[in-house]
């Protein structure tokens, strides 16, 4: 079996805790992985001194993973090629809207062998067209790619908390010595439970449509409308995210959204602790702009519905569907219309007669 090596591209609060696991795996199965795992690092300088020096040195990401110890064969590197360079598997983690940058610096540099997993929660919208982001980086570079997501907030992860995940991997070619079984050992530990599924599309719309659904349950939560509302947002927040997959993405299983830890209990916990409900909780609470919350809120860290939200939407006004979306439709409108929230009630006792 030939030492696999494994790079992960991205080291912010998720690719950080992600990149800890797959270097846990990659040490203990020295038969299959390389030991050390590259961790490409968007290089800046914290308290004087280059990040990627300080986790070498230090073992911790003490910017966007504060206070987790990252196992030794953790490699940090600043330039993006080297990161790369004789990888057989990339796993690709970084908030989506710096995804195409990093396509077109990897673009010709990496082998069609190459297989690949994204972990980013989010899609591409183009003109009136919708990609997923595992068929984003499959298109750009040439390589088969799977995805992973699930109910993973990343701090509990990185303290080894009990979890579980969804990865969808289908072998693109039946010689690939990188199988289903390959990529669940990567991924699977006692504390982080992987369910390896191949609806590609299903594992990665859950990701990427959950992220607006905590926003609304920020909003609710903001509101103070207690549990009995936020249970309903999520309620009629997971069927319109099964709608859009049924309606967007036929070839996506609904048992994807309904059973697997990336749809439903992905917004569970999305909607309980994630980063995305807080700035929805904070933007109703002060009625400050959406982005200047986010910088003062999250420290560096993404809050990946806002512009998901605003992609999706854009995507459902060219397609004239956007009405047949009230949830995701209040959503932008609230963040970016000056909407009032308190419309949403009243938009809520709409969506019944439309899902
Ligand atoms: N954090 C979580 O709990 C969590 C859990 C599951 C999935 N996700 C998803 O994982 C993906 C990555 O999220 P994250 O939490 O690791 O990131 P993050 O929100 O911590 O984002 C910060 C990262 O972006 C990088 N960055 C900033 N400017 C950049 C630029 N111009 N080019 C490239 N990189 C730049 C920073 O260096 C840092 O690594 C997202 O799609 C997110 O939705 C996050
Ligand atoms: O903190 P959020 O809102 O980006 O959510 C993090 C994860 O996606 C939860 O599974």
């Amino acid at each position: 079996m030939p030492n696999l090596k494994v790079s992960v591209i991205g080291s912010g609060n998720w690719g950080s805790a992600i990149a800890k696991i797959v270097a846990e795996n990659a040490a203990e199965n020295s038969d299959i992985f390389e030991s050390d795992v590259r961790m490409w690092v968007f290089e800046e300088l914290v308290a004087g001194q280059k990040l990627t020096d300080i986790i070498n040195s230090q073992h911790e990401n003490v910017k966007y993973l504060p206070g987790i110890k990252l196992p030794s064969n953790v490699v940090a590197v600043p330039d993006l090629l080297a990161a790369v360079q004789d990888a057989d598997l990339l796993v690709f983690n970084v908030p989506h809207q710096f995804l195409p940058r990093i396509c077109s610096t990897l673009k010709g540099n990496v082998p069609s062998t190459v297989r690949a997993v994204s972990c980013i929660k989010g899609v591409e919208v183009n003109g009136d067209g919708i990609t997923i982001i595992a068929n984003y980086i499959s298109n750009e570079l040439g390589i088969y790619c799977g995805a992973l997501s699930g109910a993973n907030l990343a701090p509990e992860v990185a303290e080894e908390k009990y979890s579980e995940t969804t990865i969808a991997y289908k072998v693109p070619d039946p010689t690939d010595v990188i199988d289903a079984k390959i990529i669940r050992t990567l991924f699977h530990r006692s504390y982080f439970h992987v369910n390896v599924v191949d609806d590609v599309a299903g594992v990665s719309l859950c990701g990427a449509l959950k992220n607006i659904v905590a926003l609304a349950s920020g909003f609710v939560d903001g509101m103070e409308w207690g549990d009995n509302a936020k249970a309903a947002i999520i309620r009629r927040g997971l069927l319109e995210m099964t709608k859009f997959g049924r309606e967007f993405f036929p070839e996506s299983n609904a048992s994807t959204f309904t059973e697997e830890s990336c749809g439903v209990a992905d917004v569970i916990t999305s909607c309980s602790g994630g980063r995305n409900h807080k700035l929805g909780a904070a933007l109703i609470k002060t009625r400050r702009p959406i982005f200047e919350l986010e910088a003062e809120l999250l420290k560096g860290q993404k809050a990946q519905g806002v512009t998901t939200a605003q992609e999706v939407y854009e995507f459902l006004d060219r397609r004239g569907k956007s009405r047949e979306f009230p949830l995701f439709t209040a959503v932008h409108g609230i963040i970016f219309e000056g909407l009032d929230s308190y419309a949403l009630p009243r938009i809520l006792e709409e969506i019944e007669q439309k899902l």
